[in-house]
């Protein structure tokens, strides 16, 4: 679904990232982890278009997204959700979904402007989508509350249903788990794995090495700003190399 080819990323003298390539398979969670300042988020920035690669390719579903606008990238099915919580607190659960959504209704700017019946429909069609995105994420009951009242867990997953309003095919989870405890851990995790069984494309960048083991079915080790290793979960935690990496001498 996902190329990475050869991609490398320099700021001014600072190469951030080298000759970085991977592959994300269609229908599964795939996760990058490697130790603060690696380069991870840089791979979603340039993913979803904010920075430019200054060599290499990055193909999505066959199209180079090379000179693909931001906004663009995200009609082409790739949504985000961010290290700190961007969800508008002082509005409903539902109108958070309701706005990811919008980019995607189409009754145009009279339809807003004048009230038509065709807006009237999407609107109601919208609110009906959001309220089955806020169950998946098992906030349904808290639907018309501020999002200011949920706690940091909930807040978290209201910000999946607002990454998911936009119809993905590719979901990007920066740093799920960042200030999370261990019980909100492990309900996140139970809901990626429901995302994913709905068909969603997932690709999360992560610190928290059980999380990602225990979650992801193929991993990418980033070191450096350079691939080390790529494979499955048993793959990877018996990999010299990560270990020493990632781990650090010592716990290995
Ligand atoms: N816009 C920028 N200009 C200059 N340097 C940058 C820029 N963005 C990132 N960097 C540098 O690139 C390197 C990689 O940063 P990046 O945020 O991608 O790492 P990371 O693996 O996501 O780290 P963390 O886990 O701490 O979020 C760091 O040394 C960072 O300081």
């Amino acid at each position: 679904m996902l190329q990475f080819n050869q991609i490398s990323k320099q700021f001014g003298g600072l190469k951030v990232l080298q000759d970085v390539s991977f592959t994300v398979p269609q229908g599964g969670i795939f996760g990058m982890i490697g130790p603060n300042g690696a380069g991870k988020t840089t791979v979603f920035n340039l993913l979803t278009g904010l920075l430019r690669p200054t060599g290499g390719q990055i193909v999505f579903n066959g199209k180079d997204l090379g000179a693909v606008a931001p906004h663009k990238i995200t009609e082409l099915g790739i949504a985000r959700t961010f290290q700190n919580i961007r969800i508008f607190k002082e509005m409903s659960l539902l109108e958070n979904v309701v706005v990811g959504m919008h980019d995607h209704l189409d009754y145009g700017f009279a339809g807003l402007l004048f009230n038509l019946p065709g807006f009237r429909d999407a609107e109601a069609k919208a609110r009906e989508r959001a309220r089955e995105l806020l169950s998946w994420v098992r906030l349904d009951h808290k639907a018309h509350l501020l999002a200011e009242s949920l706690s940091y867990g909930e807040q978290r997953r209201l910000e999946f249903a607002r990454a998911l309003a936009t119809e993905p095919k590719l979901l990007l989870l920066d740093e799920p788990v960042a200030g999370m405890n261990p019980s909100e851990k492990t309900e996140l995790m139970a809901e990626i794995v429901n995302i994913k069984q709905r068909g969603f494309t997932v690709f999360l960048i992560e610190h928290d090495m059980r999380f990602v083991m225990g979650l992801c079915d193929r991993i990418a080790v980033l070191n450096f700003g350079r691939i080390i290793a790529e494979g499955t979960p048993d793959d990877i935690k018996t990999n010299p190399e990560v270990i020493e990496a990632y781990l650090g001498k010592e716990e290995a």
